[in-house]
C-alpha cells in the first residue's frame, strides 16, 4: 500500500517491524556534553559548547533556532542530509541567514566507541523525518539563464543553489544556456532515465521552453511524467516559484525543491496556424497581455509599470473585440469554491491525477492514438471546424486571461481557485461594460485576496476555448509571458500531463478562493 501512496513514507512503514525489535532512543548522546533528540518537528541539539561559541559570537547562523544558551532546534524541513562515517556523525542543514534566505551549514560530532548499528538506525530515522515522502538525493539537471533578470542568475546559482544541492547529496549537472531556445533542444534530447528533475535558474521563460522541449519528444508523455520541472527564481517574472515553492527567495526555493513532492501538473495545448505547443502558466489577450509584453520601455518603473500601464489603458477605455467559444465546466463561483475545498483534502494517488479516466465528454480520442507522444487533441486544432456544442460569441473585452496556476506574480493571486491537476483551466474575463472604478477595485483586490468575490469578476473553470481577434491590425497575445502572433488560436487542457514538485504534493502555495 505504502508504495502506491505518495503521502505515506514507505521507509517508515516498512521499518516499523525493524524498529520494534530495535529499541532505539530518540536521543543520541554524541559526547560528554552533547546530545541530539528527534522531537516532533525538529532536531533538538543540546551542546554545552554553544554557550562558549555564543560568547565568542561565532554561532550567528544558529541563533534564530536558539531555545536556551546550550540548546538549538533545527526543523526537520531544514535538514537536508545526515550520515555516520568513520566515527563521525555529519548533519547538513539549511541554516537561516535572514528572514528570506538560508545557507548550507554542517554539524559534526566525532563519537568515541560508537554503537554503530544504533547510530545508523538513529540517522536513518532522522533522514526519514527530514524527507518524508520526498525523494532523497535527486538527480538534477540545472539550466541557468545567464541573462535572466538583471544577469545575476550565475552568481546566485553559485552562492545559494549549488551549496544546498551539494549538502543534500543531489547529483548535479549544470549547463548555462547560450541562446534563446537552447533549453528546448537540451530537454528534447535529455536522457530522462538519468535525471529526476530539471531545475531552471531563470524567469518563467526557461520552464516554458523545458515543457515544450519534453513535449516535442516521441516519448513526450513518458518524459513529462518522469521529469519534474522546477523553478529557482532568478528572472524578472517568477510566477512558477511563487506557486510551487511559495517564495521568491533563491535559497528557500532550492530548499523547497530538495524537499519537494512530485505533483502532476495540467498542461495546455495551444494550436495556432499549423503549430501546436504547450503552455503551463497562462494565456492572455487584451490589457494583461499588453502589460506583460508592451511595457518593456518603462521597465525602470519596476512593479509600478503594471499599475501605470493598467491605468493609462483604463483612462483610454481600451477594449479588444474578439470572437470566443468556450467549453465551460463550471461557471458558478460557489460551485468552484466547493470544488477547490474538496480538492484541498483529496489524497488520491498520483496515478489517478493524470488523464481523464472518467471523461464523460464527447470524445474518446483523448485515450486513443499514439500512446507515447503528446495526447491527441479532443477538440481538434484551430483549423478544424468548431467542436460540437461550442458557440462563437462576439465579445468586446478589456481582458481575456486564462490561468493554470494561481499567482501570476508575487501577491498577484489572479486565479485563486486554480489547482495543479484538477484538469481545468481558470478563465477570467473583464468585459467592456465594467466601469473604470470597478476595474481599479479589481486591480487592487488582486493583492488583498478579494478579487474572486467581486461580482463583476467573471470566473469560470473550463476545458478549452477558441479566440479570434477582430478589427485590430495588430496586438498582443501572451502565452506564459512570451509573445505569439496576434492571430486566432485554440487551447485545451490535458489533466496531469506534466510534473512539478510542490510542498504539499497536491496544491499551489496560494490561499484558495
Ligand atoms: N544565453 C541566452 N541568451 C539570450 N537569451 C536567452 C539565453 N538563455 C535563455 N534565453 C532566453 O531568455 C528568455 C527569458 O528568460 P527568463 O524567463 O529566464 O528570464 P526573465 O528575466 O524573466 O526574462 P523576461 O523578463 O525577458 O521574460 C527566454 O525566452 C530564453 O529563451
Amino acid at each position: 500500500m505504502a508504495a502506491d501512496n505518495p503521502f505515506v513514507d514507505p521507509v517508515t512503514s516498512e521499518d516499523e517491524t525493524r524498529e520494534a525489535s530495535f529499541t532505539v532512543d530518540s536521543t543520541l548522546t554524541v559526547g560528554r556534553d552533547a546530545s541530539l533528540t528527534l522531537g516532533t518537528d525538529t532536531l533538538i541539539v543540546l551542546d554545552e559548547a554553544f554557550e562558549e561559541k555564543d560568547s565568542k559570537n561565532c554561532c550567528g547562523i544558529f541563533s534564530s533556532s536558539k531555545i536556551s544558551a546550550n540548546t538549538r532546534a533545527i526543523p526537520f524541513y531544514n535538514i537536508v542530509w545526515a550520515e555516520f562515517r568513520d566515527g563521525e556523525l555529519v548533519i547538513d542543514y539549511a541554516a537561516p541567514k535572514s528572514k528570506t534566505a538560508v545557507q548550507a551549514a554542517t554539524l559534526n560530532y566525532r563519537i568515541e566507541n560508537p554503537n554503530e548499528a544504533a547510530i545508523e538506525f538513529w540517522v536513518m530515522k532522522l533522514v526519514d523525518r527530514a524527507y518524508g515522502p520526498s525523494q532523497r538525493r535527486k538527480r538534477v539537471k540545472v539550466l541557468v539563464n545567464p541573462h535572466a533578470g538583471r544577469g545575476r542568475a550565475v552568481k546566485w546559482y553559485g552562492r545559494d543553489v549549488e551549496p544546498l544541492l551539494k549538502a543534500a547529496r543531489c547529483t548535479i549537472d549544470m549547463v548555462k544556456t547560450k541562446y534563446s531556445g537552447e533549453a528546448i533542444e537540451i530537454t528534447e534530447n535529455l536522457d530522462v532515465d538519468a535525471y529526476d528533475v530539471v531545475a531552471c535558474c531563470s524567469g518563467d521563460g526557461l520552464p516554458y521552453e523545458v515543457f515544450n522541449g519534453l513535449g516535442k519528444r516521441p516519448d513526450a508523455r513518458n518524459a513529462l511524467s518522469r521529469i519534474a520541472v522546477v523553478h529557482i527564481p532568478c528572472g524578472s517574472g517568477n510566477a512558477m516559484s511563487c506557486n510551487l515553492n511559495g517564495t521568491y527567495s533563491v535559497s528557500l526555493a532550492t530548499l523547497a525543491i530538495i524537499k519537494g513532492i512530485p505533483t502532476p501538473l495540467d498542461l495546455i495545448s495551444i494550436s495556432q496556424g499549423e503549430t501546436r505547443f504547450l503552455s503551463f502558466l497562462s494565456q492572455s489577450l487584451g490589457i494583461v497581455a499588453e502589460l506583460d509584453l508592451a511595457t518593456e520601455h518603462i521597465r525602470w518603473m519596476g512593479q509600478a509599470r503594471f499599475t501605470y500601464g493598467f491605468l493609462t489603458r483604463l483612462i483610454k477605455q481600451t477594449t479588444y473585440p474578439c470572437d470566443i467559444a468556450v467549453k465551460v465546466a463550471m461557471d458558478d463561483k460557489s460551485e468552484i469554491r466547493e470544488h477547490w475545498k474538496r480538492e484541498k483534502v483529496n489524497r488520491e494517488p498520483m496515478s489517478e491525477r493524470r488523464g481523464y479516466n472518467n471523461f464523460e465528454d464527447d470524445d474518446a480520442s483523448a485515450r486513443s492514438g499514439n500512446e507515447d507522444g503528446l495526447p491527441p487533441l479532443r477538440y481538434g486544432t484551430i483549423n478544424d471546424k468548431l467542436p460540437d456544442g461550442w458557440e462563437m460569441v462576439p465579445h468586446n473585452l478589456r481582458s481575456f486571461y486564462c490561468g493554470n496556476m494561481a499567482y501570476m506574480a508575487m501577491d498577484q493571486d489572479f486565479f485563486p481557485a486554480a489547482l495543479p491537476n484538477d484538469g481545468y483551466m481558470d478563465l477570467v474575463c473583464i468585459t467592456a461594460d465594467t466601469s473604470r472604478l470597478t476595474a481599479i477595485q479589481m486591480m487592487l483586490s488582486v493583492e488583498n485576496g478579494k478579487f474572486f468575490d467581486i461580482p463583476e469578476v467573471w470566473y469560470r473553470k473550463i476545458l478549452g476555448y477558441r479566440v479570434i481577434p477582430r478589427n485590430q491590425e495588430d496586438g498582443y497575445v501572451s502565452i506564459d509571458g512570451e509573445r505569439i502572433p496576434f492571430a486566432p488560436f485554440q487551447a485545451e487542457v490535458h489533466r496531469g500531463l506534466g510534473t512539478v514538485l510542490t510542498k504539499s504534493g497536491h496544491l499551489y502555495e496560494a490561499r484558495g478562493p
